[in-house]
């Protein structure tokens, strides 16, 4: 199988700062040796697939609990420590329990429709903070670096729902716990934004390590900023990952001892069922905190730009809104479904800007794929971002055309593999409905109150992948009132 040696990828992650380029070198990597190809470092390789086709063959194949990537010094690190891990890194039959439990409650559509409300209050404090930020400019219009706002955004929505209270980030003033409890975050993101997020770097990185390049496997890395963090050393007592959870538990004690009936959510059912043990209930709640809010505020900030640089686009999206669900009406999930153009916008952006522009998986059994016998246990990295840039797979793959996603019922499928930003099969995104929901309500409320245009701060922005594909870039944008 053509592909890369170890001297060609030192070259080009190291002397090439390929690691900020991983989506290019995708792409570059599928011109030069085709759509399947076989990355070495040292002793070890990855064998990457960027082949719609191909990419649905590994994925339809797989078995009851699906494998991302070697994950042994994770887990042997929490097992020593007796910790708990979270679905993103558990494996076998600990995650098929845990999935089995926590998909209750979040994967469909109508299980996440009852947060709507809570959402909406977040999008109200969203809009407010949005005129406070206009009005500190000299135009009254711009807000500079849109990925701040949507950031706190994301992460009081993701917060409203995961932990059933409100954590004041879209505040003027943020309370201090909160302003902690942000700063523990955003240094787990930049953690884990490199390492278990991001397997396909990972994936990279541990091989790296494998080949004596790097000193230490970037596991360790990981596992001393779970140490020094205060945020995931969820065994330690009284951390900010942990206080929601447990104010929760006490508010849900208390009902009880007054003997009322105890209503909520995921946390609610939880807590009350104990399908879980309290250490997999942290665990989880951090892990889909860290999982649900740079991906969904780097989606919204993709998206208001894409919108702001296609006004005539904005503009069929404002006349879909205002002629199905109504200019000032503030929407619901169940009116999502009657406006198709702000889906397609937002598959679209996800196409444009994956997220995770590649993903693992470690083969289960032996396959052949491509014509090449890839043996159980090998190392894959699906190149999703190089799919979706095929010509084969989208005409015109570099213009944002939402559109393309109205034709043929497009909208449903869930098995277009040329573009699968949330993954596909059982153990794809279980966020993705979360997400889908913060994004849709907060583009239609967003719409309906502001033009939104390119500010001449703005400079084209790139995509740079920092583990995530983020913008390379600070995102500035004008909203001005809708007339
Ligand atoms: C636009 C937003 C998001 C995107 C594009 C996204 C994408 C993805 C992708 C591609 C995966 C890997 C799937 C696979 O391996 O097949 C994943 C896994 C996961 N995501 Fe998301 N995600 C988003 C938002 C969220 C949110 C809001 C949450 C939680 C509230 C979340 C929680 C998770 C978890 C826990 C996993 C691991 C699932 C498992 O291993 O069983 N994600 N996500």
């Amino acid at each position: 199988m053509p592909g890369p040696n170890t001297l060609y990828n030192l070259y080009e992650f190291f002397w090439k700062d390929g690691f900020g380029r991983i989506h290019e070198i995708q792409q570059k990597h599928t011109q030069e040796y085709g759509k399947i190809f076989k990355s070495h470092f040292g002793p070890q390789f990855v064998v990457s697939i960027a082949d719609r086709d191909m990419v649905a063959q590994v994925l339809r194949a797989e078995g009851r609990a699906p494998q991302r990537a070697n994950m042994e010094s994770w887990q042997e690190y929490r097992d020593l420590r007796g910790r708990a891990t979270g679905l993103i890194s558990a494996e076998g039959e600990q995650w098929l329990k845990m999935r089995s439990v926590l998909r209750q409650k979040i994967l469909k559509p109508k299980d996440v429709a009852v947060y709507s409300e809570g959402v909406n209050e977040v999008i109200a404090d969203l809009i407010k903070r949005i005129h406070t930020l206009r009005s500190q400019e000299e135009d009254g219009e711009t807000v500079t670096n849109v990925n701040n706002l949507f950031f706190k955004y994301s992460m009081e929505g993701v917060a409203t729902i995961l932990y059933e209270c409100r954590l004041g980030c879209l505040e003027n003033n943020i309370p201090q716990q909160t302003v902690e409890y942000i700063e523990a975050l955003e240094l787990m993101f930049s953690m884990f934004k490199t390492t278990m997020y991001a397997e396909y770097l990972s994936c990279v990185f541990d091989l790296l390590a494998a080949a004596s390049i790097l000193q230490q496997p970037l596991c360790a890395e990981l596992q001393h900023a779970l140490q020094s963090s205060p945020l995931l050393a969820e065994s330690s007592g009284d951390k900010p990952g942990q206080i929601h959870v447990d104010n929760k538990l006490k508010a849900i004690q208390s009902q009880l001892d007054q003997g009322e009936g105890v209503h909520g959510g995921l946390l609610t059912h939880l807590l009350v069922s104990k399908e879980l043990t309290l250490e997999e209930i942290y665990a989880n709640m951090t892990e889909m905190l860290l999982a649900g809010v740079d991906t969904t505020s780097f989606t919204l900030s993709w998206a208001i730009y894409l919108l702001a640089k296609h006004p005539e686009v904005q503009q069929r999206v404002y006349e879909e809104i205002a002629n199905k669900l109504g200019k000032d009406q503030v929407p619901v999930a169940h009116d999502v479904p009657k406006l198709p153009l702000i889906r397609a916008v937002l598959k679209e952006t996800l196409r444009l800007y994956p997220v995770l522009p590649g993903n693992g998986r470690v083969t289960q059994k032996d396959l052949i794929i491509g014509g090449y016998l890839i043996p159980k246990g090998t190392q894959l990295a699906l190149c999703h971002y190089a799919t979706s840039y095929s010509e084969e797979n989208f005409s015109v793959a570099n213009e944002f055309r939402p559109e393309r996603w109205l034709r043929k019922d497009n909208l449903d499928r869930v098995d277009n593999f040329g573009s699968i930003p949330f993954g596909y099969g059982i153990r794809s995104c279980i966020g993705k409905r979360i997400a889908e929901l913060e994004i849709h309500l907060a583009l239609i409320q967003l719409i309906q109150n502001f033009e939104i245009k390119v500010s001449p701060k703005t400079e084209p922005v790139l995509a740079k992948t920092h583990g995530l594909l983020t913008p390379g870039n600070s995102i500035n944008v004008r909203f001005s009132d809708r007339k």
